[in-house]
């Protein structure tokens, strides 16, 4: 972009959803990263969490917690848990029988916090793992974990279209692994993302390059350290403290990263994407 003017960004107050890692292990490998011979510490993966959520507070958006429960190590991960687009809320169905019981918890979170409009799914969804809202439209992941008929039903609870895009890659097996949106827009030619093409089928590469001409292509260094497990508020884009030629190249667009340690939480195979449920409303 070097000589071209670079657009202002603008950042949005967000509200998100958290769970402190108080409970953290990994008890279980549902993923290629988790190894559960390998030690981890609930205390380093706290004080990590804290520091992700206080970036975020410190950028004035909303933090709400929900409180994590013994025997559900992976409950951290809140953005399995829903997905709320207008207040409307779509509830998570696991595929890992070891999780299967976080949706309740989050399901009861969102009642008692005077949600209504809830619906529970009844194919497999985990949720923002595997979606990504765009400011328009949904992007639906599969391949690993979201049941494809989850995609339809989606579309049809939370009435926004639903672009489904097929995962190839194991070591990237949510959605929100392999992209995120950089910047939401009602018009989807002008909403920003970035991905990892080769985490995407053929046919799914076709179908990003269309809807997103312009797009920031991640290399397979910024994916192996979760790179595109970020989250932005249109301007601030938090990334894994490793994540820094992916920075580089977001600066040059305009936005500014921050970089946060995840380095216990990776071991789970999580990032800051997966730490942070966005409550849409
Ligand atoms: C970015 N990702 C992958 C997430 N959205 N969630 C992390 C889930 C980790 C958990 N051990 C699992 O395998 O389900």
């Amino acid at each position: 972009m070097q000589g071209e003017a670079v657009p202002p960004r603008v950042p949005t107050p967000r509200r998100y959803l958290m769970c402190p890692p108080r409970y953290f292990a990994v008890d279980y490998a549902i993923n290629p990263w988790m190894d559960p011979s390998k030690p981890v510490s609930a205390d380093v993966a706290v004080a990590q969490w804290t520091e992700l959520r206080d970036t975020y507070r410190r950028f004035g958006h909303t933090v709400e917690e929900i409180d994590p429960q013994p025997g559900l190590p992976d409950m951290v991960f809140a953005a399995n848990s829903g997905t709320v687009v207008d207040g409307r809320v779509l509830g998570s169905r696991f595929r890992a029988p070891q999780r299967a019981a976080e949706a309740e918890h989050f399901r009861r979170w969102f009642l008692e916090h005077g949600y209504r409009d809830l619906t529970m799914p009844e194919k497999i969804n985990e949720a923002e793992g595997d979606f990504a809202w765009t400011g328009r439209l949904l992007l639906a992941g599969t391949g690993f974990r979201t049941d494809p008929a989850a995609h339809a039903e989606a579309q049809e609870v939370l009435g926004v279209p639903v672009v489904s895009l097929q995962l190839i890659d194991p070591r990237y097996y949510h959605l929100d692994t392999a992209l995120f949106v950089l910047a939401e827009a009602t018009d989807t030619a002008t909403a920003q993302v970035v991905y990892y093409p080769d985490a995407f089928s053929p046919g799914s590469q076709r179908v990003l390059r269309r809807m997103f001409p312009d797009a920031v292509l991640a290399t397979a260094a910024d994916a192996e350290c979760f790179g595109l497990n970020g989250v932005s508020d249109g301007r601030n884009v938090v990334l894994p403290v490793e994540a820094t030629d992916l920075g580089a190249r977001l600066v040059e667009r305009g936005y500014e990263p921050v970089y946060v340690d995840i380095s216990e939480l990776r071991k789970a195979g999580g990032g800051p994407k997966c730490c942070t449920l966005e409550i849409r409303k």
